[in-house]
């Protein structure tokens, strides 16, 4: 049985009126999937403020609410509790309801631009072949140990998030690596939990639409590494240049990394090649099949966090070159005609700039780069003109298309994307709004040696349009047409 006062446990109370020495069923912050005896937590949101959906919930049977304002007029029999914030609120209740799961494991937090699906996909890899059972949040799937989830969000709402790690605890999961992004540590959907460490990738330019300035974006992610306890890890990237700002409050124990500059943990890139990386990390060589300078990084950042997590150097070497590819993460295939398709989730400038600058610096002359990129709706606006002006200057040829339109004009989108393109760089461009024609055009255009990338996608496997979800995958798509265009 659950009691409210239990479930209040390090709750900041401000007002409670009636009783919580009541039995409750259990939490949710959606009026739409209240049940008899629950309790409902008001939260305002970007779109609408639970304040307004209290009474339907009372109506559906809650028993308890907790919000940031009480409502001027009070149902008898229910139990009102004021917070100063819901969202902490939830989370620490969402801890408290499944019985504070995040103190049974290890957890490590991954935050930063890019690179958190492939680090923390890498670790919970990594793991499962040194032995332990593992647990993942990320955005492409959530892993209780062997069984899968799909996945809703890169970093889920703190019930859901409490509720995978308790599976987790009932499966005998040891670790657990998650993705945490700007959205979740702004909406506190990470408050409460205990992590074991937490690992910063990098920052550059995303989500400006929801944090409003770069400081403000930078500050949210730091914010994840102050609230880490004294007991965990700080892991930083320091050639980044927000690397040491995100140490700089934290209770935690500092450590660093870094191809450049001075740091706790240090590689250097030996190759660079299509085939892989060859790496000395620390000193000692190793071969991995990940492929780019990014990856460089990447690759570090799991070699440090499993010394860290208690893994001999020795093993965790092995380990590493046995290491595969994350989905649609630089996944490529190689045609019959030698035409390199390579699909990858950049959707970011920096993500972009990063995978195109590798493709290059592996290419030869006499190879051709095709681009098939777009960028998403209903998402930071400022990224569409900086991703056509890069796609643009680093490739021989650049197609713009539609990622997912979600409720924005597909043309508007595109439109906005040409603005970045230099005058000269305009002849190198076509513009086809449907991504299935645009990726087909990209396997017509190119020759023997040529090298197609389809951005900004990734491992999904659908298209927003209109508030409605078609089935894409751009990997099956580029295979297909490049089978059909066998002579
Ligand atoms: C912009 C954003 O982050 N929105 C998240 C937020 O929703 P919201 O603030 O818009 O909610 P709202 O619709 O205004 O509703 C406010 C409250 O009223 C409640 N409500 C609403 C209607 C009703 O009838 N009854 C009711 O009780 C809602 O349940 C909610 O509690 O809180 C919801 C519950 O946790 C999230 O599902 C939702 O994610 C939306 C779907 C989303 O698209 N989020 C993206 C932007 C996101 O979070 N992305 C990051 C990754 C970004 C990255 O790094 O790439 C992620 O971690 O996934
Ligand atoms: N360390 C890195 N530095 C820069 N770019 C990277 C790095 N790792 C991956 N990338 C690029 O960014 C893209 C997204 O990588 P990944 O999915 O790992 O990032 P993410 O942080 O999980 O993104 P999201 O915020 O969408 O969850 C990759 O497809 C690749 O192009
Ligand atoms: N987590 C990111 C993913 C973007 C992926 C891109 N394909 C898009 O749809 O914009 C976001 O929600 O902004
Ligand atoms: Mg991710």
């Amino acid at each position: 049985m659950n009691v409210l006062k239990d479930i209040l446990y390090k709750v900041n109370l401000n007002a409670v009126v009636g009783s919580t020495n009541i039995a409750i069923n259990s939490i949710d912050f959606d009026s739409r999937n209240i049940a008899n005896n629950d309790v409902f937590v008001a939260i305002r949101g970007t779109v609408v403020d639970g304040h307004n959906y209290i009474n339907v919930a009372i109506d559906k049977g809650a028993l308890a609410i907790i919000c940031e304002t009480l409502p001027a007029k009070l149902v008898d029999g229910i139990t009102y509790v004021e917070v100063d914030n819901s969202n902490k609120a939830l989370a620490i209740m969402s801890s408290n309801y499944f019985d504070a799961p995040s103190d049974n494991l290890k957890l490590v937090g991954v935050t930063g631009t890019n690179g958190k699906t492939t680090v923390t996909t890498l670790l919970y890899q990594l793991f499962k072949n040194a032995g332990y059972k593992v647990g993942l949040l990320s955005t492409v799937k959530v892993l209780v140990d062997d069984v899968e989830y799909k996945a809703t969000h890169t970093t889920p709402d703190s019930l859901t998030i409490n509720k995978y790690l308790k599976l987790m605890n009932e499966a005998g999961v040891e670790f657990c690596f998650m993705e945490v992004s700007s959205h979740g540590i702004h909406q506190s959907r990470t408050e409460g939990l205990r992590f074991e460490g937490g690992v910063f990738t990098n920052l550059s330019h995303d989500h400006l639409d929801y944090h409003k300035t770069f400081a403000e974006y930078r500050d949210v992610k730091k914010s994840f590494f102050d609230g880490l306890g004294k007991h965990a890890f700080a892991l930083s990237n320091t050639d980044d240049k927000n690397g040491l700002i995100m140490l700089q409050n934290t209770n935690a124990k500092k450590y660093t990394y870094a191809l450049k500059g001075y740091a706790d943990y240090k590689a250097q890139i030996l190759e660079n090649e299509f085939s892989g990386l060859l790496l000395s990390i620390e000193g000692s060589e190793v071969w991995t099949r990940l492929i780019g300078n990014f990856n460089a990084y990447n690759v570090l950042a799991i070699y440090a966090t499993a010394e860290l997590l208690g893994l001999e150097k020795v093993e965790i070497l092995r380990l590493i070159s046995e290491l595969k590819s994350v989905s649609g993460r630089f996944q490529y295939l190689v045609s019959d005609e030698k035409i390199t398709a390579i699909v990858d989730y950049a959707h970011t400038p920096d993500a972009l700039i990063n995978v195109l600058e590798t493709i290059n610096s592996i290419r030869t002359k006499n190879e051709s780069l095709i681009t098939v990129v777009g960028c998403g709706g209903d998402r930071d606006k400022t990224k569409r003109p900086k991703m056509a002006h890069i796609a643009s200057e680093l490739s021989t040829k650049v197609i713009f298309t539609s990622d997912n339109p979600r409720s924005e004009s597909p043309e508007a989108i595109i439109e906005d994307m040409e603005k970045g393109v230099e005058p000269q760089n305009f002849k190198k461009t076509l513009s086809i709004v449907d991504r299935k024609q645009a990726i087909k055009t990209a396997c017509q255009l190119a020759e023997a040696n040529d090298i197609i990338l389809i951005a900004g996608k990734g491992h999904e496997t659908y298209q927003e349009i209109k508030g409605e979800r078609f089935d894409f995958d751009d990997y099956k798509i580029v295979q297909e047409f490049l089978k059909q265009l066998q002579k």
